[in-house]
Parts: structure tokens; C-alpha cells; sequence
């Protein structure tokens, strides 16, 4: 008796998946005509037709839960059950559901579209934030120019967006609720499927936080050296503009005036790409080139017909760059509005990672079409580029002729690697910790911008250029705040790409560990069919087991932990220990004197 219930439900629930797949390929396409062409059609379209979908999932999600699947034997049968039986924001009324999307869409649409002037030339209203935007942050090393822009920035993209993402928020947490969570926060975390998922975060980040400071206090030091301490105090946090990128999320481009041994050569791969004529295809086609090398799946056809790799001049596009799955196993894109500079050769590779973690599982039913957790996902392409980013590897594709491999010029690689990585953590952290704040409502409206530059400074030790209210909406001037993205994907993937890329330098043979010839930072596991494989059987499992099995599976771990970045790292913490004391510089921040609340 209880075998035919278990032999009815499976029956069932395969002919959901299908029907449901063929609701994200409808869904899917909508979304990328809106957002590869913003015009309000576009977006009406794109509303209306999740309205129409939304409809289709709750009929659904209502025969699916006459269903007693909890008592049944298969596993992978009730994990199917227990994804189809959570509704998710169509469980809003149609009103309110319709409000929902259009506050999101409003914020994205003005974030993608939002203009700003020259700092050098105030008739010149036209600047975006790609290319024209980026390319001020990444080249200028002027104070006054830096902070107009980053101000003009979070005026343009931050502030305006205040109303809808209160709206958001409010609507956001009312579907949470109908779907039995306290809240959004509550209801992201779900995706982690563990139940201390905060404090692990927390625990990451007192592991990284001593390393994290020393790298801090390094850089302030020789931001002061350039700019003068009435710019950088000597203890103060450090002012935010000054660190290469709006967000100062990542400070790579003030590698080449910061780093420890200057008189070294320098790896220059954006100026390397431009003398070697590299175009946006040509670094497609070169991470193409690395995955397949692992014996991991090429991109099919309709990849390189369909995808947007350059940045259209006849159209608003979201620019921000994205992979597509369209759940039909054939159709996958990228659109990314790509200029030829090392932080975008990083960029393709992070998207092509997802776009391979979609090729590897589109074998699985369409509920377990995702990554095991949503940290896995960022992970694939980051843990590739960890490879693409070694000297070795990039003197043996011929973009640059580096030193040999001595001491100075692995601290300087491991400076560069470490102005990227270990920065980023304390930025993800305090973007995710200030959201789940506001969903939880200890951070109120009046309170958005002041609660936002308490964890900023409390964590990154970074503060705003200039004095700032409520005026102002900072929050929103990041992309992924505007366009609803959960970002704890982003922290939980920098730690545990380090544990990926451990596990596979081993299997490759190119890291063994105190044998000083195989050094984790110069791992390179290009052409390695035996790393590649052990990859793509991780990727295969999609969702579709706890996400502690498919990290068993490639690394021996069950858990994220800090001491594959930690180890990693450990020659860089031990030089800026040693450089920090001899420089007496001190270690850690005092309150800034900027007001912000
Ligand atoms: C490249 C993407 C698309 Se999933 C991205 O948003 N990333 C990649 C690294 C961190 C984060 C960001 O840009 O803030
Ligand atoms: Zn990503």
C-alpha cells in the first residue's frame, strides 16, 4: 500500500518538474528580453507573464501538498516534494505580487540607467558606470575626482532608490511570512540548510579578521605614503573612494602603487591583454579553452550565437554581468558588458563557471538545476581563475614573462591575490549582515543609512569620503541591493574556493603539501583531466543532496572552514606581521570623524 502511495507520488512530481522546467524556460526568456533591453513593454511583459506563471505554480503547489511524501522511503523523491511544496513570493495576493516586482524592477531599471557628469568636464552628463564609471576608479588618483564621482554615484543609484526598497522590504517579508519564515533573512538562510548558518559566518570571519587587519593597517600606511595624511590618517579607518573600486569591495587596482616590492616586475595582465590586441571574445574563447583542457563540457552553440559579451550602443542593458540557464539543456548565455582589463578576464572566467555548473547538471530533474548551495555556484569560476591568476599559468599562455619564482615576488603575488580576496570578506559580510538587519526591522527606514557605515566601519574599516544622512541610501548604490540578490553567496564563496582549489591542486599533483617545489599559490591546474573530473562530479549533483555531501565529494570536508584561504595566505600574513611592525604602524581602526548618523 504504502509502495503504490510512494509509486503515485513519483509519478506525480516527474510531471511537475517537467511543467515547471518549461515555466523557467517561459519566465527565463521574458526576464532576458527585459534585461538585455530595458524599455517599460519590456518590463510589462516580464511582470505579466510571472503573473501568469505564479498562477500555474500555486495550482500546483495546492495538488502537491495532498501528498503525504514525508513518510516515503526514497530520499531524492522527498527533497523533490519538500522544493515543490514551498511556494515562494507567488503565494502574495496579485496586487501586492505585482507591487513587489515593480519596486524591484524600478531599482534595477534605475540602476542600469543611471548617468552621472564629469568631474573634469561638468557639461559631460553622460558617464555610466560601465565603462565610464569603472574606468575613473580604476585609473584616477585624484581625491577631488575620486570623490565627486563616487558621490555623484550613491546620489544617482543609492538615494533614488530609497522609496522602492522600502516597499520591497515590506512586501518582501510579508511573502517570507506566507511562507512560514519570520522573515526575508530567515527565509535566505533556509537556502543553507543548516541551522547555525549566521554564526558560522561569524566564526569565518573571526578567522580571517587578524589577517584581514594587517592587510588593512599595510595598505592605509602606504595610502598615506601617496596621498598625504591629511587624506589617510594614521589611525583612522581608511576613506573608501581611495581603494580602486566604488565599493571598495575589492582594491586590486591600487596594486601598482602599493605593493611590497615595487622595484620587482610587475604582472600588468590588463596592459599585457592590450598590447596583445585580446578582444571580449577572445577571453571567452581562452576560458572556453582552460575548462575544456580539464575534459569538462565545451560551450554548446547556442552559447556563442546567443550571449551579449559587449556592452550594445543602441540600447539600455543591465550590464552587470550574468549567466543564464534556460532549462532546456541546449540554451545558456552570458551577458556582460566586457572590457579588456584583468579584473574582466577574472569576471568571464567567474561567469563561465556558472555557466559549466549548468552544463554539468542539466541531466538532473529541473528542482535540482542549482548549486548545491548558492556559495557553490560563485565558487566554480573563481576557483578556475585561481589557476588562470598564477604566474605560472600566465607566463605559459604568454601574457606576461615574469620573474623567477623568488621570495619577493611571491609576496608580491600573493599581495595581489590577497588586495582581492581577503578584502572582499568584510565588504560581503557587512552587505548581507546590514539586509538581515532591515528584513528583521532592528534597522528601520530612518535608520537604513546609519546602521549601513556603522557595520561598514565597524568591519571593513573603510568610511565615507564625505558626511552623509538619510538623506542618502548608500546600500542601494550596489547592484546587487538594487536588484535583490542575496549576497552571503559572495562571502561563503571566498572561503570555500579555497578549500576547492586545495583539493584539486592536491589531485592534480601540482600542490603537495611542505614539499616547497608545489606551493598552493603557484598551482596551476590547467589540462589536469584527473582535477577536472573530480570537479565535474561534484558539479553533476546540482541541489540535489545536502550541500555537505558534494563537498565531501571533492574535498574530504563537510563543513566551510577558513584554513584552505588561511593557508593559502600564511607568507603574506607572516611578511605584513613583520612589515607592520617595522613600520610601527597601528593595527586596527579608531572611530571615524565623518558623520554618518
Ligand atoms: C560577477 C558577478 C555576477 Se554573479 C558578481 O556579482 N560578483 C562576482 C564577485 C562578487 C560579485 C560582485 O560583483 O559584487
Ligand atoms: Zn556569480
Amino acid at each position: 500500500e504504502l509502495e503504490a502511495l510512494e509509486h503515485e507520488g513519483r509519478e506525480y512530481i516527474l510531471q511537475l518538474d517537467k511543467a515547471s522546467g518549461l515555466r523557467k524556460t517561459r519566465g527565463n526568456l521574458a526576464e532576458w528580453n527585459y534585461t538585455a533591453n530595458i524599455t517599460k513593454e519590456n518590463e510589462e511583459k516580464w511582470i505579466q507573464l510571472r503573473l501568469e506563471i505564479s498562477k500555474q505554480d500555486k495550482l500546483a503547489w495546492e495538488e502537491t501538498k495532498m501528498y503525504k511524501w514525508q513518510g516515503f522511503q526514497d530520499n531524492s523523491l522527498k527533497r523533490m516534494f519538500k522544493k515543490y511544496s514551498e511556494l515562494g513570493v507567488a503565494a502574495l495576493p496579485d496586487d501586492k505580487y505585482k507591487q513587489l516586482m515593480r519596486s524591484v524592477s524600478g531599482m534595477e531599471a534605475n540602476y542600469a540607467t543611471s548617468k552621472i557628469c564629469s568631474f573634469k568636464d561638468n557639461a559631460k552628463c553622460d558617464l555610466a558606470l560601465e565603462p565610464d564609471i569603472t574606468e575613473i576608479f580604476a585609473k584616477s588618483v585624484d581625491p577631488e575626482e575620486l570623490k565627486h564621482t563616487w558621490v555623484e554615484w550613491h546620489k544617482a543609484a543609492g538615494a533614488k532608490a530609497r522609496n522602492n526598497f522600502t516597499q520591497y522590504v515590506q512586501l518582501y517579508n510579508e511573502a517570507a511570512k506566507l511562507n512560514d519564515y519570520k522573515d526575508v533573512a530567515d527565509w535566505w538562510q533556509a537556502d543553507y540548510e543548516v541551522p547555525n548558518f549566521e554564526e558560522q559566518l561569524a566564526k569565518l570571519w573571526d578567522n580571517v579578521k587578524p589577517l584581514y587587519q594587517q592587510l588593512h593597517a599595510y595598505v592605509r600606511k602606504r595610502l598615506r605614503d601617496k596621498y598625504g595624511d591629511h587624506v589617510v590618517s594614521a589611525k583612522g579607518p581608511i576613506p573608501a573612494h581611495l581603494l580602486g573600486n566604488m565599493w571598495a569591495q575589492t582594491w586590486n587596482n591600487i596594486e601598482s602603487f602599493t605593493r611590497p616590492y615595487p622595484d620587482k616586475k610587475e604582472i600588468d595582465i590588463t596592459q599585457a591583454m592590450k598590447d596583445q590586441k585580446y578582444t571580449p571574445l577572445k577571453m571567452f574563447q581562452m576560458s572556453d579553452e582552460f575548462f575544456r583542457s580539464l575534459n569538462l563540457t565545451a560551450m554548446p552553440e547556442k552559447f556563442w550565437n546567443n550571449s551579449i559579451i559587449e556592452k550594445p550602443t543602441d540600447r539600455e542593458i543591465v550590464c552587470h554581468a550574468s549567466a543564464w540557464d534556460f532549462y532546456d539543456g541546449e540554451d545558456f548565455r552570458i551577458k556582460m558588458c566586457t572590457t579588456v582589463t584583468g579584473e574582466h578576464l577574472r569576471t568571464v572566467h567567474h561567469e563561465m563557471g556558472h555557466v559549466q555548473y549548468y552544463l554539468q547538471y542539466k541531466e538532473q530533474p529541473f528542482a535540482f538545476r542549482e548549486g548545491a548551495n548558492p556559495g557553490f555556484h560563485e565558487a566554480v569560476g573563481d576557483t578556475i581563475a585561481l589557476s588562470v591568476s598564477s604566474p605560472k599559468h600566465l607566463r605559459s599562455i604568454g601574457l606576461v614573462n615574469g620573474d623567477a619564482d623568488d621570495e619577493q615576488t611571491e609576496i608580491n603575488q600573493l599581495y595581489k591575490m590577497g588586495i582581492d580576496k581577503i578584502v572582499f570578506l568584510p565588504f560581503a559580510y557587512t552587505l548581507d549582515l546590514f539586509r538581515y538587519g532591515v528584513f528583521r526591522g532592528t534597522t528601520p527606514p530612518e535608520d537604513y543609512n546609519c546602521h549601513f557605515w556603522r557595520l561598514r566601519e565597524a568591519l571593513q574599516g573603510v568610511e565615507p569620503p564625505v558626511n552623509r544622512t538619510e538623506e542618502d541610501f548608500d546600500a542601494a548604490a550596489k547592484y546587487h541591493v538594487s536588484a535583490n540578490v542575496e549576497y552571503a553567496r559572495y562571502y561563503v564563496s571566498f572561503i570555500i574556493q579555497f578549500q576547492f582549489h586545495r583539493a584539486l591542486c592536491n589531485i592534480a599533483g601540482e600542490y603537495v603539501p611542505e614539499d616547497v617545489t608545489r606551493k598552493l599559490v603557484d598551482c596551476d591546474i590547467y589540462r589536469s583531466v584527473a582535477a577536472g573530473n573530480a570537479l565535474a562530479n561534484m558539479l553533476k549533483m546540482g541541489s540535489s543532496k545536502p550541500w555537505p555531501d558534494a563537498m565531501e565529494a571533492l574535498t574530504g570536508q563537510r563543513a566551510m572552514r577558513a584554513d584552505g584561504l588561511l593557508e593559502y595566505f600564511r607568507p603574506l600574513h607572516d611578511w605584513l606581521l613583520a612589515e607592520n611592525q617595522r613600520t610601527g604602524e597601528h593595527i586596527g581602526w579608531e572611530p571615524s570623524k565623518i558623520q554618518y548618523c
